[in-house]
């Protein structure tokens, strides 16, 4: 068995502080006393849950097993390792090195505890003052003109540099001793600590923790200390589980923002990480402090803080945390609308903020960039053991795993097809796989972790992911502080059955009551949207019109009475645009065939072109003049192309040319096909879901057409604003919060609504869109500006998130 003594560690807390705790180096230090300080440091707010060992020092011995298991647990819930855990932590069966006085140890650690929280502090001050500057400065200049506001800055800067030194020594002889360790026994045997795949379809996380790397010994000191959960599994191998995670509450995860490199020792290179990960002597040395570059001396020997090429801190600050998104689909490897976009593109942002970020998503075909992990697990879907595996790539800086299993397999064109109880299956298998996904998918090196994690689910196909956490976990004192939030992008699909769907759950019979719902659609009736929402620790909607529109009968499509019931969790926040995807001036698809990308500034040169390549491509007639109207979208009741229909006749009176996109219900995409053949030199009706023509619609109509009869938030009208293609929409939901009519009396505003979904107001709308287009061109460039103008970016919609994962995470 693995064994491993005493044990020298520091620990960070965030980016801007840093903890320094040590065991003592010739010692034998109590498990017991190192728990309790690491759960001092969570409970005096030093958020604990950010907790980073990065020296963990091997001395080795027998009889420190069960502190060395307990803090390898600890280790493997924070996320990446530092390369001195990969090596040191390998170095098992050493013989010991007895230590000296426990006391004296105890004390050292106690007095450095106190001296790290005191830089810990200071460098908290300096940082917000050294925010301040810069908020309130252009540069160096001014930064000098706020010097004497940082006299107390100065002097901080030098107590924190005693401080620091002092600790840096201590590091030093740490270590020093581990060099003259490592000296005398190099022979390191080669135990892997970290989980990198293999086939683990019969341990369970807590179990293979404990029985494989820990032994006895270790179970029976952590049930001394901790309390002991039963596990409640949803296969075989999970009803093995007897022990609660013990450090849940500490052993979470840091941010590793950056893939780290990983030499060939499987160490990580210092030159890719963040910098708060370098241990305390890379970020302290004197001569190569962060803080010496920082600061400058004036003529009058006082510092200022200067350097402007330090990074910044993360945008989330201390809030910092794991994310998981799962969703059934995530462009661009799998995509059949909005939640596509969203599951592409919100992670991005929240991770620029500074978060651990991972999309979970079904993987639907042979996606080229991820990789398998190697890790299998197999989960009961409707009695049946269903085998899944798991691959991952990170772009962007998040991290994209995808499920693998039979049961999606080459589904891509039928994300949502098959029967009911096909669906429900595929969501549970789905559900059932990504909630243990931080716990046994690897990325970057290390896994999530369930300590400092937030689960974003979204619309009902995850609805389920809420329930399981609650029913298989926290019933059970498992992934105690993991939290989700639901994502509503569609109320109108809620995942509904006969009350017996509840068997396919698979769930405590007790749970059936939350899925049973009462309605005059359905009558009584199973609805895991409804299970989703009640279990949720908030739940957020794509627009603030939206949000109150679901509490309305008319909204809330049988479930506004939940939704009132749980109006305190809920929030609007309004989808953004992955600017990266969807920007006229970057657009590949824009790159070929005529069509160019353009901006603000070649906006009357480069759209005409891309109308005149689109026209080309449709075989409509090629006419500067005429107003090129376009529809992309689902074909369904909702995005009223029947309206469009009943408006065709007056549209093609009109002088206009028309092409619309789209797929779904037989019956209108035969309505699509129908115009064309009846209107062949105006009308366009491409059956189909095509990215490309998608981009360049949006990038070659000069109108773009959304008469939704609802709209959560509707991401079309926003990439055509961004492209200068003016809306006219029926002011509904998102539509309406993101479309503000035009008023000619103050030329403001960026399209055109229409207030009620019916063809007459859709062709009043159109006709004062259709006008202004021709009669008031500068109008009209107005409209498109102010359109192209706006920040769509996700960062503020990202931001919006952060707040509501943080309020989750901390809710009880
Ligand atoms: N035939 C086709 N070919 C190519 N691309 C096509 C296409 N049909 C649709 N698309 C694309 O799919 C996306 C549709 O997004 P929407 O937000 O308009 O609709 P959807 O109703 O699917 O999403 C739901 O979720 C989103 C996200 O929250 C909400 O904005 C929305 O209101 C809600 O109904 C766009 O990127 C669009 O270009």
């Amino acid at each position: 068995m693995a064994s491993i003594g005493s044990l020298s560690f520091i620990v960070e807390t965030t980016m801007e502080n840093s903890v320094l705790l040590r065991s003592g180096n010739h010692r034998r230090p109590s498990f017991a006393s190192l728990a309790s300080q690491l759960r001092n440091f969570h409970d005096c707010g030093l958020n604990g849950s950010k907790f980073w060992c990065i020296s963990p020092k091997v001395v080795s011995g027998e009889a420190f097993s069960g502190l060395s298991s307990n803090c390898e647990k600890m280790i493997n819930g924070c996320g990446r390792v530092h390369p001195w855990r990969s090596k040191h932590l390998k170095a098992t069966g050493k013989d010991s090195v007895e230590g000296k006085d426990g006391d004296e140890s105890e004390d050292a650690l106690q007095a450095t505890i106190e001296k790290s929280k005191k830089v810990l502090a200071m460098q908290r001050d300096l940082l917000q003052q050294s925010r301040e500057v810069r908020a309130g400065t252009e540069g160096v200049v001014l930064a000098r003109i706020k010097k004497r506001e940082q006299l107390g800055s100065v002097n901080m800067i030098a107590e924190r540099k005693k401080l620091v030194s002092s600790i840096k020594n201590s590091i030093i002889n740490t270590e020093e001793d581990l060099v003259s360790y490592n000296e005398k026994d190099n022979s390191l045997p080669n135990t892997d600590i970290v989980s990198t795949g293999g086939d683990h379809t019969d341990g369970d996380y807590t179990s293979r923790n404990l029985s494989d790397s820990y032994g006895h010994s270790t179970a029976d000191q952590i049930s001394e200390t901790l309390p002991i959960v039963v596990s409640g599994g949803f296969d075989e191998g999970e009803k093995d589980t007897e022990t609660n995670l013990p450090f849940e509450k500490v052993s979470t995860d840091a941010y590793p923002p950056k893939k780290f490199k990983e030499t060939s020792l499987g160490q990580v290179s210092s030159d890719t990480m963040p910098s708060f990960l370098l241990r305390p002597s890379e970020r302290f040395s004197l001569k190569d402090d962060k803080l010496e570059e920082l600061t400058e001396q004036d003529g009058n020997g006082e510092e200022i803080v200067l350097n402007e090429d330090v990074k910044p801190p993360p945008l989330a600050g201390a809030n910092v945390m794991n994310i998981i998104l799962v969703a059934a689909e995530c462009a661009p490897w799998s995509k059949t609308g909005g939640l596509g976009d969203v599951a592409g593109a919100l992670p991005k942002a929240l991770a620029r903020r500074g978060h651990r970020v991972m999309v979970v998503a079904p993987r639907y075909g042979n996606y080229a960039e991820p990789q398998e992990t190697g890790v299998r697990k197999r989960y009961k879907v409707d009695g049946q053991d269903v085998e899944v595996t798991y691959f991952q790539t990170y772009i962007d800086g998040v991290d994209f795993v995808f499920i693998d299993s039979h049961m999606f397999r080459h589904m891509e064109n039928n994300i949502y097809g098959g029967n009911r109880v096909d669906i429900l299956k595929r969501m549970v298998l789905f559900c059932k796989a990504a909630i243990e996904v931080p716990w046994y998918v690897p990325c970057g090196g290390t896994c999530y972790g369930d300590g400092n994690l937030v689960f974003i689910a979204n619309d009902w196909h995850t609805a389920l992911l809420p329930v399981f956490l609650k029913a298989y976990y926290h019933d059970n004192g498992l992934m105690k502080y993991t939290r989700c939030i639901l994502v509503i992008h569609n109320i109108a699909h809620q995942g509904r059955g006969p009350v017996d769907d509840f068997l396919y759950v698979d769930l405590p019979q007790h749970y059936i009551d939350i899925f049973k719902l009462c309605d005059p659609v359905g009558g009584e009736h199973f609805n895991i949207f409804a299970a989703g929402l009640k279990m949720a620790d908030r739940v957020v909607t794509v627009s603030h019109g939206y949000a109150w529109e679901l509490k309305t009968s008319e909204g809330g499509w049988g479930l506004d009475g939940i939704i009132n019931e749980n109006n305190w969790k809920l929030k609007g926040i309004v989808n953004g645009i992955d600017t990266k995807e969807w920007s006229p001036q970057f657009d590949f698809h824009l790159t070929s065939d005529g069509y160019t990308n353009y901006s603000l500034e070649t906006l009357q040169i480069g759209k005409p072109q891309c109308k005149a390549a689109l026209q080309k491509e449709l075989g409509l007639p090629v006419r500067e003049n005429v107003p090129l109207i376009g529809f992309i979208g689902r074909l369904d009741h909702q995005k009223g192309v029947d309206l469009i229909a009943e408006a065709i006749p007056w549209m093609v009176d009109q002088d206009v040319q028309l092409v619309m996109l789209g797929t779904g219900r037989p019956d209108l995409e035969q309505l699509l096909r129908q115009f064309e053949s009846q209107h062949r030199d105006k009308v366009r009706g491409w059956v189909g879901f095509s990215v490309k023509v998608a981009h360049r619609i949006t990038a070659g109509a000069d109108i773009l057409l959304m008469p939704s009869r609802f709209e959560p938030c509707g991401l079309n009208q926003l990439y055509a604003m961004s492209y200068g293609t003016v809306p006219v929409v029926h002011a509904v939901g998102g539509l309406r919060d993101t479309v503000h009519p035009f008023d000619p009396f103050n030329e403001s505003g960026l399209g055109w609504t229409f207030d009620k979904a019916e063809t007459n107001r859709l062709i009043h709308a159109l006709g004062n869109c259709l006008l202004t287009y021709r009669e008031y061109r500068n109008s009209w460039e107005g409209i498109q500006r102010r359109g192209m103008m706006q920040d769509l970016s996700w960062d503020n919609a990202a931001q919006n998130y952060e707040e509501v994962l943080v309020t989750a995470k901390y809710q009880w």
